[in-house]
């Protein structure tokens, strides 16, 4: 039997459509998350890393359309509840019916007495209700920019509290009555949803969590801040936390600060996390598995030690090559030459050619598909020049440029940082 993955995504394709023609933010992207790790999720702007986070939420902004893929969100206690309250979106795997886009609470095992024992929530084509089910209480997130997702109105522990009472059912009414009764007289600081705020603020290292709770966002500093919406993210207990430039605002110490503390979270929750970012650092600081995104596509996907010790993928050299390291920091950078292109209607099959050192004719011509590349299962990349048939499928194409093959980056790259 396969493992079965936390979140599986399939061939997601995401597109906006719009005055300059279709954006394809997310162009057939393969992705696995397991109960329990940090997956990495690398590239430059503008490569769609934050439409995938979104297309993972339910949340693509309009007008962005799904109109391919799954999203498999894969925990049993989450399809009982959700079969249970859209019978009509239930189907089983081995059902015809399964392929019904309208059908997105999936079976895949039962138990002797018909109880579902195994299946997924198909996130692509789940109803807004069950998304609202889902978001919050399975998967949960936090954004660059934590002023944005905090209501500047409410103490930063009531928000917490409302978002506990919201997901978990602690016996406390959210009616608009509710929430206007606690905006004027506070949260009753005895309950339960409260006590849980303050515990999350403690854990998440905010000093004197009591007295912090009964403050407001803004007297907040930037790294308190995004603990507080991590507290936020984490209240609940998610089985997945997707992380989008957690720490990108934040200066340098406070950023390693906030990683090593996410990390001890994982374990102490046993969450996994989308570390979504465009700095290899942060990636080699945190990540167990490492996906690199370009336009759209995933071109290289390998273990963190094996992505920085063996890059493979001209693309992934490149952004090594390109990223100041810390164990010498003076060291000359090369910047990868030329832009991460439009999303629109690009013509070349494999959408890094025209910035790729080693591109050939038939990179422009043949769509590259996944081959092994390294020293380590699971490693692969999408090049043509790259794996155990690339030479023979390169005969008779013209020379190709010497390269140094696998620059290897120090293994202390991104290390502890003060
Ligand atoms: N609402 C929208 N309407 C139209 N196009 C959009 C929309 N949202 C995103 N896009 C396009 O999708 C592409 C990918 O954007 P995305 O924000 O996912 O990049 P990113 O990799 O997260 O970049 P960054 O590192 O800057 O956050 C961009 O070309 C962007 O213009
Ligand atoms: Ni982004």
């Amino acid at each position: 039997m396969t493992a079965q993955h936390l979140l599986e995504v399939d061939g997601l394709r995401t597109e906006f459509y719009t005055e300059r023609g279709v954006v394809t933010a997310n162009d057939g992207v393969d992705l696995t998350i397991d109960r329990g790790e940090i997956v990495g999720l690398v590239g430059e702007s503008g490569s769609g890393k934050s439409v995938l986070a979104q297309a993972l939420m339910g949340i693509v902004e309009d007008p962005g359309v799904i109109p391919d893929g799954e999203v498999k969100f894969r925990s049993t206690a989450t399809v009982r509840e959700l079969a249970e309250r859209f019978p009509n979106a239930v189907a089983d795997a081995d059902d015809p019916d399964a392929d019904d886009p309208d059908a997105f609470v999936v079976v895949e095992e039962r138990d002797a007495s018909g109880e579902i024992a195994a299946g997924y929530v198909d996130l692509a084509h789940a109803s807004d209700a069950a998304l609202q089910h889902v978001r919050g209480s399975d998967i949960a997130m936090v954004f660059q920019d934590p002023m944005n997702s905090l209501n500047p109105t409410l103490t930063v522990g009531e928000q917490i509290a409302e978002t506990v009472r919201l997901h978990q059912d602690v016996g406390e009414s959210v009616s608009l009555g509710a929430e206007f009764k606690r905006k004027l007289f506070g949260a009753a600081k005895n309950s339960q949803a409260w006590r849980r705020a303050v515990e999350m603020l403690e854990a998440v290292s905010i000093p004197e969590p009591e007295r912090r709770a009964e403050e407001f966002p803004h007297e907040f500093s930037g790294g308190m801040r995004q603990r507080a919406m991590i507290a936020m993210a984490l209240s609940c207990e998610p089985d997945l936390l997707v992380a989008d430039e957690p720490t990108t605002a934040l200066d340098v110490t406070i950023q390693a600060q906030i990683l090593d503390e996410l990390e001890d979270l994982k374990d102490v929750f046993d969450t996994a996390i989308l570390m979504i970012t465009h700095d290899l650092a942060v990636v080699a600081e945190t990540c167990d598995r490492v996906n690199v995104m370009y336009a759209g596509e995933i071109v290289e996907r390998a273990s963190a030690s094996e992505l920085f010790g063996n890059p493979q993928h001209p693309y992934t050299q490149g952004l090594i090559a390109s990223t100041p390291r810390m164990s010498d920091p003076d060291a000359e950078v090369e910047p990868i030459p030329g832009n991460v292109p439009d999303l629109v209607d690009i013509p070349y099959a494999c959408h890094f050619a025209p910035r790729c050192p080693e591109a050939t004719r038939e990179c422009y011509e043949i769509e590259p598909d996944f081959r092994d590349v390294g020293r380590t299962e699971g490693h692969v990349a999408a090049c043509l020049r790259r794996g155990d048939d690339a030479d023979a499928h390169l005969e008779g194409t013209r020379e190709v440029a010497e390269t140094d093959g696998g620059r290897v980056i120090d293994a202390d790259f991104g290390g502890d940082a003060q």
